[in-house]
């Protein structure tokens, strides 16, 4: 009788509208897509900007239009600042612990409070700076060694930028296991894990739970040894034999002592192996992607690369090389990457809220637990918002007052709430001063004559390889294992270098 009741109960509320559901798996084929943010978007053109899918068990709402992504990043901010819990974050994720992944409470904060205060605040910019341009310069040596010659940019830009987390957050380059490191994080965000219902038998026979398991063994190792490491270094310091330098890890491992009375919180290993990973995992691609993205549209566009160009070389011309201190002049360059994210936010789909309450937005009933999706991806080219919202137009930036800090809901690249993003400062700088370097030091076109305009943008999910370019999309469901269906497009184009401008 109780069930019955029940069942009434919620048949009888209003839930946003949403496609014919299929028996078990609901609405799952919708989604299953090379483009799941683009069928979203033309799925809520029929249903309306707050929708509801079933995928699989998981009730899941779909929100595309800046008013109700403010009503859930904001007027109800705290009932949507909790992420679900999902096998991948249970797996990957040591049950969830991480600063993206962990639910939102006091364990949170307290791991958000000490990565952004050791690694990620604007105070953190000045004292890191020495790491970034040492590793641009490589960066540039390394391009400037191919000049007249194709060039993947994708690869040597992540590797770049993973090598500019590794040193800032865990004090250096993990030579030996820092690609190995990377191939496997981006394995682990490629992974669909929480697609599929939560159901354990559904996880075993599709082999879901078995890569996972497979891939945390070997994720584990890596951290393992990074912590290994730190605690020798450590040791041998508190021995007066080395220099003592802390970095992120030093001060994670000091929440490690239980018997320490001025902590508030006590961190395990896996707390805080769950940590190094996500920040690992979220700082290296969207800048990367951010980076990509910019040089395929300026390429496109040789009108907006020349603008670009003439500025940075402009403000660097008596330095002879692009560093921090003129960076906030290249006011050009900024509205390229503010344009940039707007069309191809990194993660097009953010990183998924769950409800922690049931509540009424606008009228429709949100049940407790269900999963919200936001569609940054279709929001940054809503048409009431936007001006010729498909054009890349980063003049639209110039003089306006709309920024990354989450309060324009038109504009939310790095989401918005408590949970938003909390490296943007630290990826930006990352981005603005690796476009600089490229600009300034070097020349660029297609290869083999392809022309600018015949630049394919089409946004994949798979790699797939053309006569003279690679599009190549990474898409995975957990920017930090954690999320539904948070997942980067990204384009990679094989450019090539044709000058160097000012020889390094
Ligand atoms: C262009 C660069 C970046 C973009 C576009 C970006 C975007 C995002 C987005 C959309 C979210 C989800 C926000 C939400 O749920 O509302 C997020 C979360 C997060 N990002 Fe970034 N991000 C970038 C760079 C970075 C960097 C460099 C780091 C760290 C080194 C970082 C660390 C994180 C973390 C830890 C979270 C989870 C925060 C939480 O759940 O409390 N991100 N990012």
């Amino acid at each position: 009788i109780v069930r019955n009741h029940k069942k009434t109960d919620e048949s009888t509320q209003n839930i946003p509208p949403g496609p014919w559901k299929l028996p078990i798996i609901g609405n799952i084929p919708y989604i299953l897509t090379t483009a799941p943010h683009k069928r979203l978007r033309d799925l809520a053109k029929i249903y309306g900007p707050l929708m509801h899918l079933q995928l699989g068990d998981m009730t899941t709402i779909i929100v595309s239009s800046p008013e109700y992504a403010r009503e859930i990043m904001k007027s109800h901010d705290v009932i949507f600042a909790s992420r679900p819990h999902s096998v991948t974050s249970n797996l990957l994720s040591y049950k969830a612990t991480g600063i993206a992944s962990a639910p939102y409470g006091k364990y949170w904060r307290v791991i958000r409070k000490i990565c952004t205060e050791e690694l990620l605040s604007s105070n953190r910019v000045d004292p890191f700076q020495p790491i970034r341009e040492e590793e641009l310069t490589n960066l540039i040596k390394m391009i400037d060694s191919q000049i007249g010659s194709p060039i993947n940019l994708t690869q040597v830009v992540l590797s770049s930028i993973y090598s500019i987390i590794s040193r800032t957050a865990f004090g250096k380059k993990y030579c030996s296991e820092q690609e190995e490191f990377i191939s496997l994080v981006k394995e682990g965000l490629t992974i669909l894990g929480d697609l599929f219902p939560s159901t354990r038998w559904f996880q075993l026979v599709t082999g879901l739970r078995p890569k996972l398991e497979r891939l945390h063994r070997q994720l584990d190792q890596i951290l393992e040894n990074i912590i290994i490491e730190h605690e020798k270094a450590k040791s041998k310091a508190r021995e007066g034999q080395d220099e003592e330098k802390e970095d992120l890890v030093d001060i994670l491992l000091k929440f490690q002592d239980a018997n320490d009375n001025n902590k508030n919180i006590y961190l395990t290993k896996d707390n805080i192996k769950a940590t190094i990973q996500e920040i690992f995992g979220a700082g290296g691609e969207p800048s990367a992607i951010t980076i990509e993205w910019a040089m395929a549209e300026m390429v496109k566009d040789p009108r907006v690369m020349k603008k670009a160009q003439d500025e940075v070389r402009k403000v660097f011309n008596m330095k002879g090389r692009v560093d921090g201190t003129c960076i906030n002049e290249l006011k050009y360059l900024k509205s390229v990457v503010k344009e940039t994210l707007r069309l191809h936010p990194p993660g097009p789909l953010l990183l998924p809220r769950k409800c922690t309450q049931a509540c009424k937005i606008n009228g429709y009933h949100i049940p407790i637990k269900s999963t919200v999706i936001v569609n940054a991806w279709a929001i940054g080219r809503d048409p009431n918002y936007w001006t010729e919202p498909e054009r890349f137009y980063p003049e639209r930036f110039i003089g306006s007052s709309i920024n990354y800090n989450g309060n324009n809901f038109e504009y939310i690249p790095f989401g918005a709430g408590r949970r938003i993003c909390p490296g943007s400062t630290f990826g930006l700088i990352n981005v603005e001063l690796t476009l600089a370097s490229l600009l300034y030091h070097f020349d660029w076109k297609l290869p083999n004559g392809k022309k600018n305009e015949d630049l394919d943008m089409t946004e994949e999910f798979k790699c797939a390889k053309n006569d003279d370019h690679i599009l190549y999309v990474s898409h995975y469901d957990q920017l930090l294992m954690a999320s539904l269906l948070g997942w980067m497009v990204a384009i990679v184009a094989d450019f090539a270098v044709i000058g160097a401008k000012f020889v390094v």
